[in-house]
């Protein structure tokens, strides 16, 4: 079969079926490898919204919630794992849209709807567990009162999602929602929906009740702002830039909506001289190279001991000269297409204001010369940057990786910490207690010692500073769509005795 005639033509899903969008609109999707345009996705408008959120909120409280936001742990986690189930039975043909959505290699879409389905289960686990934590006792300091703490889903929960791993940072948010008994409104990114328009058909699939999912695609500014702004939701979770999450904080603090950001990052790799040079290198170029750099945690600041600083180089320059750039769908392909034209030219625009700046493009910064269409970037290696230059400070998410040489620790700590953003660090060095000074001295909320990226489901995820707030995946995940009800009981046969009775008739 060919590729392109795998792409289905869907709907919006709403209330557990599909509806073409209200005004009719649809969004072309390219196929950025090929510039091929290849299908479409619907373009929902705020009368879709509408539509969404009061499915999404008759299914919280159908039947008193007896089938969803009050079931037992143990029915939702059902649904989640047969989610998981699917997502495993469909993993080729997920990672085939995956590829042709957004560019990356077909290998890591592979990989990510691994994780995709290890997320789903997971959150299973923890909606089973989560009736055995109810009522937890408070110990108070008077014997005559008792307390214990509920934990109820929020409520109606707007997931607004990036493209660059599209189907894993929506299950980063669907599943640990859905696990606590919310039911949600998901909006993925206009540039990548394929995989998220398949999970709608998945939970018509396994039957989940309706509503409990509903997926609109469309523009951030015609589908993501009404959801953010829409009074009948309780809680925007967002994962994208931090100037939509700006927008978003914004919107929702009118109505006082809680919200978790998980924005950009610039974040640092220190690698020290005490290291094994190739093992590091490597580590160097997954850091930022692989999904072509459009990772939020990419380690983009490369921070060299001087006394390594050259044959580091030498050999960062080799490994990266042996990258194979191609067509993602090509077996053994590791750098694959950006996303988008958009987010191509946004790239070489940070590549030309670099060289503009003073700095040293010392490998790459251009296309692939063997690829005469598609939004390939070559890996791109950047030295003699001063920290007040762009490159230092933006975040380009592409496969761009800029550098610096320090002398000490110290310094190499400044340097660390001279951003905005905090998502994410990395140190590389034998010496362990070296590493473990710097885990705590870097300001971010992941720390990496002598790897960068690899990232497991039951690990906190998130940032600090401008790259957000609030975690996810692992309990804290869960957390994030849960509210924590007090329930205090007065115990005691007595009158409370503060007032003074009436005196009887
Ligand atoms: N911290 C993390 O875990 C993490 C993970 C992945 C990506 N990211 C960040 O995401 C960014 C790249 O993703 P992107 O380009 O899709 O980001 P983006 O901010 O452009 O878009 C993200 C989502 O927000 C929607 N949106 C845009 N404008 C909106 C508005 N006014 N109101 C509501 N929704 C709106 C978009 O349609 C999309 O669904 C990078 O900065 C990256 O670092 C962060
Ligand atoms: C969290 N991660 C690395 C999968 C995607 C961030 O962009």
């Amino acid at each position: 079969m060919a590729a392109t005639s795998a792409i289905p033509r869907r709907g919006l899903f709403i209330g557990g079926g599909w509806r073409e969008p209200s005004l009719g609109r649809r969004l072309p999707v390219v196929n950025p490898a090929t510039e091929a345009t290849i299908g479409d996705i619907p373009a929902a408008t705020a009368e879709d919204v509408e539509l969404a959120v009061s499915a999404a909120r008759d299914a919280f409280g159908r039947d008193g919630g007896r089938h969803w936001s009050r079931a037992p742990g143990a029915v939702r986690a059902k649904y989640l794992k047969a989610i998981a189930a699917k997502i495993k039975d469909k993993k080729s043909y997920l990672a085939l849209l995956e590829t042709l959505d957004s560019g990356k290699p077909l290998d890591e879409a592979a990989g990510d709807m691994e994780d995709v389905a290890a997320c789903f289960e997971y959150y299973a686990d923890l909606a089973e567990a989560l009736d055995g934590k109810q009522r937890a006792p408070i110990s108070l300091p008077m014997e005559n009162f008792e307390s214990y703490v509920l934990k109820e889903p929020i409520g109606v929960v707007g997931l607004i999602t990036p493209w660059n791993y599209p189907l894993l940072m929506a299950t980063w948010k669907v599943a640990p929602a859905l696990a606590a008994g919310c039911t949600a409104v998901l909006k993925p990114s206009e540039l990548a929906s394929l995989t998220c328009l398949e999970l709608g058909g998945i939970c018509a699939e396994i039957g989940l009740p309706p509503g409990v999912l509903n997926i609109i695609t469309g523009l951030g500014t015609e589908a993501g702002a009404p959801l953010a702004s829409h009074p009948h939701v309780d809680k925007i979770a967002f994962t994208g830039s931090t100037e939509t999450g700006k927008r978003i904080m914004i919107t929702a603090s009118q109505m006082v909506k809680p919200v978790s950001l998980e924005l950009g990052g610039k974040s640092p790799l220190i690698v020290f001289d005490d290291v094994d040079i190739d093992k590091a290198v490597e580590w160097a170029m997954f850091g930022c190279f692989a999904n072509a750099g459009q990772v939020c945690s990419a380690t983009s600041r490369l921070l060299l001991h001087e006394k390594i600083a050259k044959r580091f180089l030498d050999r960062l320059v080799a490994w990266a000269k042996s990258i194979k750039i191609s067509d993602p769908l090509e077996e053994g392909c590791r750098l694959g297409s950006v996303v988008s034209e958009g987010q191509y030219q946004k790239i070489m625009k940070f590549i030309s204001t670099a060289r503009c700046e003073g700095a040293t493009i010392l490998y790459g910064g251009a296309r692939p010369q063997h690829l005469k269409r598609g939004f390939f970037i070559e890996p791109t290696i950047i030295t003699n940057v001063s920290t007040s230059m762009q490159i230092w400070r933006e975040e380009v998410f592409g496969p761009v990786i800029c550098i610096k040489e320090f002398r000490t620790e110290c310094e190499a700590v400044e340097l660390a910490n001279d951003t905005h953003y905090g998502l994410a660090g990395a140190v590389i060095s034998n010496d362990l207690e070296r590493c473990e000074r710097i885990s705590k001295a870097i300001q971010s909320g992941i720390v990496w010692i002598n790897c960068s990226q690899p990232c497991f489901v039951q690990a906190p995820w998130g940032g600090n500073k401008r790259s957000g707030f609030g975690r996810e995946l692992g309990q804290w995940g869960l957390d994030n769509y849960l509210s924590v009800k007090q329930v205090t009981k007065y115990c005691s046969d007595e009158p409370y005795g503060w007032y003074r009775p009436p005196s009887k008739l």
